[in-house]
């Protein structure tokens, strides 16, 4: 129940944005909430004076009603400049006459509108001349409206005032809770997306080097404390300068992609990959020894010489890959030095011809 109104919160919200992680989100969502808030509460107030037989309050409130209407429309699409505009005028024209009819005209708070002419003129561009007048002259109507209406037999009873007063408190508390509670969320699941995108590899979608390297630290780390075997291998694709010199660079990118794709298919659940940068990448596989880690990167390295990597000309590029091994062994005491040793498997791997598995086991 309270994910089904969190969903339906967050859709009502988000209708409109495309991009989901846009910086001015957080700004968009506010606005679109408070004119949800601003449209509940001038329905409750449409239903409260038809009750009351107040039809001109009645009429005013659906007028505040249609313009909560059109604002939330306009930032859903996507003319949020006007949504902006437009909450304030008529927030402001909507406290306005409340307090006219709560308080009366003798409470001088119409004398704001003074400010808020001031602030239009001395604030708003030229290039802003619509708005700038729009607000001036609808605050000096507003401001003369109260000046000289007098509406003595309109004012609401003390029994009603004190419901506005609670209704108010509370409509305003929850307002604004929520609105904390809705930056403060979105700054989260921003910050979220933020760190998935400071660790992936945009290319291969792979772990980037930086956080396998992370990634490697934790793993050595739990496989010291708990006694267990563990394999770093390095994987690095043959005469890659050749491909992208043979069929372009683009070409390149997608044998990259593919074969990235293609080793994270045929590791293990519990193995670690990620690219250490160029055509290099690294598999961690934790509690496993090197005859069962020589397994499983003997079968990428088959996977991948089986792989048919077609460019959009449709010319098969042929791919293969090397690979160097290093386990954990009593005389290792940082997880760089398996992963030279690894490196040097490679060069070993690279020497020998190419194509080929090696494991440094006696080190
Ligand atoms: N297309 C593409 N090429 C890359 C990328 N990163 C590195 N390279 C290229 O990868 C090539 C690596 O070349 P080398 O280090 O000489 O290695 P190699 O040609 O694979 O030779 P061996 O490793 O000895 O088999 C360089 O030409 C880099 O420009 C990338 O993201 N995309």
């Amino acid at each position: 129940m309270f994910s089904l109104t969190k969903k339906t919160i967050d859709k009502l919200l988000n209708s409109g944005f495309a991009d989901e992680f846009d910086n001015d989100l957080n700004q968009k969502h506010v606005v679109v909430f408070s004119y949800l808030v601003f449209a509940i509460s001038c329905f409750s107030m449409l239903v409260f004076f038809f009750l009351r037989q107040m039809p001109f309050m009645g009429i005013f409130s659906l007028g505040c009603l249609i313009s909560a209407l059109i604002g939330f429309r306009s930032n859903c699409l996507g003319d949020f400049g006007r949504a902006q505009l437009l909450i304030p005028i008529a927030k402001i024209i909507q406290i306005t006459i409340l307090s006219l009819f709560y308080f009366g005209a003798s409470s001088s708070f119409h004398w704001v509108f003074v400010n808020v002419i001031l602030y239009a003129v001395v604030v708003f561009r030229v290039d802003q001349a619509f708005s700038k007048y729009l607000i001036v002259v609808s605050s000096t109507v507003l401001f003369f409206v109260c000046e000289f209406l007098t509406l003595k037999d309109l004012y609401l009873t003390a029994e009603d005032q004190g419901f506005v007063e609670i209704i108010t408190f509370f409509s305003v508390s929850f307002y604004f809770s929520v609105v904390v509670n809705l930056v403060m969320s979105r700054l989260k699941s921003v910050n979220r997306h933020l760190r998935t995108l400071a660790e992936k590899d945009e290319l291969t979608g792979l772990s980037n080097r930086r956080k396998v390297l992370a990634d490697a630290v934790n793993i050595f780390a739990d496989s010291v404390i708990n006694r267990e075997s563990c394999v770093f291998a390095i994987v690095d694709l043959d005469h890659f300068k050749k491909i992208n010199d043979t069929y372009g660079h683009e070409a390149g990118d997608l044998v990259l992609a593919q074969v990235a794709n293609m080793m994270c298919s045929v590791i293990r659940p519990q193995d670690e990959i990620g690219r250490y940068g160029g055509e290099e990448f690294i598999v961690i596989m934790r509690d496993t020894n090197l005859k069962q880690a020589e397994g499983v990167v003997e079968r990428i390295r088959q996977s991948v010489e089986d792989m048919l990597i077609e460019t959009e000309q449709g010319i098969i590029i042929p791919v293969t890959i090397s690979a160097g091994l290093a386990s954990i062994t009593s005389s290792v005491s940082r997880y760089e030095e398996i992963l030279a040793q690894a490196d040097k498997g490679l060069y070993i791997a690279k020497r020998n011809g190419r194509n080929r598995v090696f494991v440094q086991s006696d080190y």
